[in-house]
């Protein structure tokens, strides 16, 4: 393998997920937060959306066929070191994606598989199917996943906890289901901050909201940056720590003018932030 600049071979990780033709969130925010962390991108596209920063107007399912054509295509030829799963809104697509993933030569322990439920947008549209999608992903997701990313909202609708606040047990439920691992993201709606339960601890990840309007592809970058940083074999609090840490900088250094909705999130400017950076190389350094 040739080595990156850094002189580590090329870690390449896959995203399966559905096109932002607005550019700021699913696999567009996926390609730019494996590439701004020098990451080689390879992409198994489920669906498109038509949506902006203000909404998602119309969605269209990509051929299961082609689905599996894809998923095919890439994993027979190159060796993923991660894999992000996004927006999957059909059951179907969900029992094929976890069968071909389960199939995998490299054992499934050693590929971290990370696994962002998205079921609602930061603009507030609904994107994740219904009732059926749900338990599509409860049963073949939750056990497949490293780790799930939900946020609060999506967390409550998997566990089946609607009126229930507090993330811990919420997370504990979802461990119940057969989650592996359970990191919410904006854990805290009042504070900000994440909640990490890796099935045994807890581990609350703190944060501070930042007030720009810059949350368009916020969850897709945080859990695109923390499959990366669990191929790289940081341990999960480490990672989650520093994934929370870009997310929320890509958030405060978002693209003000782009769009007129919830404007996107910016990663590059969130990695080349001098702290930001700082702690990636320190954590990053002597690793694979
Ligand atoms: N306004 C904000 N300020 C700082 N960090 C944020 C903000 N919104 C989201 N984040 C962070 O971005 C990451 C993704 O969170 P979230 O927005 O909940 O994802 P999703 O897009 O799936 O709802 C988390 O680490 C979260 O703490
Ligand atoms: C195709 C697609 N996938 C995912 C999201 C979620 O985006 P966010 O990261 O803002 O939750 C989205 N808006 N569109």
């Amino acid at each position: 393998m040739r080595p990156d600049a850094t002189g580590r071979p090329t870690l390449a990780c896959l995203t399966i997920g559905s096109s932002d033709p607005s550019g700021g969130a699913g696999i567009q925010a996926d390609v730019k937060a494996f590439s701004a962390l020098g990451t080689y991108a390879t992409t198994v596209l489920v669906g498109l959306t038509a949506q902006n920063t203000t909404g998602v107007s119309r969605v269209h399912d990509v051929p299961l066929p082609m689905v599996a054509a894809q998923l095919d295509a890439v994993l027979t030829d190159v060796a993923v070191g991660a894999v992000k799963i996004g927006t999957t809104w059909s059951p179907d697509v969900v029992e094929l994606v976890a069968d071909r993933l389960s199939g995998l030569a490299v054992p499934i322990v050693a590929v971290p598989i990370v696994v962002d439920p998205v079921l609602v947008t930061a603009s507030g549209s609904a994107l994740g199917g219904g009732q059926e999608a749900v338990t599509a992903v409860r049963r073949c997701f939750l056990p497949l996943a490293t780790v799930i990313t939900p946020n609060l909202g999506e967390a409550q609708r998997l566990a089946g906890t609607p009126g229930e606040d507090d993330p811990a047990r919420i997370a504990e439920r979802l461990v119940d289901l057969g989650a592996r691992a359970v990191l919410i993201t904006d854990a805290r709606p009042d504070t900000g901050g994440d909640w990490l339960f890796d099935g045994e601890r807890h581990h609350p990840v703190p944060g501070r909201r930042h007030d720009t309007h810059c949350e368009h592809g916020a969850g897709c970058t945080h859990s695109s940056v923390l499959a990366v940083l669990l191929a790289r074999g940081l341990d999960l609090p480490t990672a989650a720590q520093l994934a929370h840490r870009v997310a929320a900088r890509a958030v405060e250094t978002g693209h003000r003018d782009v769009g007129s909705g919830r404007h996107p999130v910016d990663v590059f400017a969130a990695v080349r932030d001098a702290a930001v950076s700082k702690q990636l190389a320190e954590h990053l350094e002597g690793v694979r």
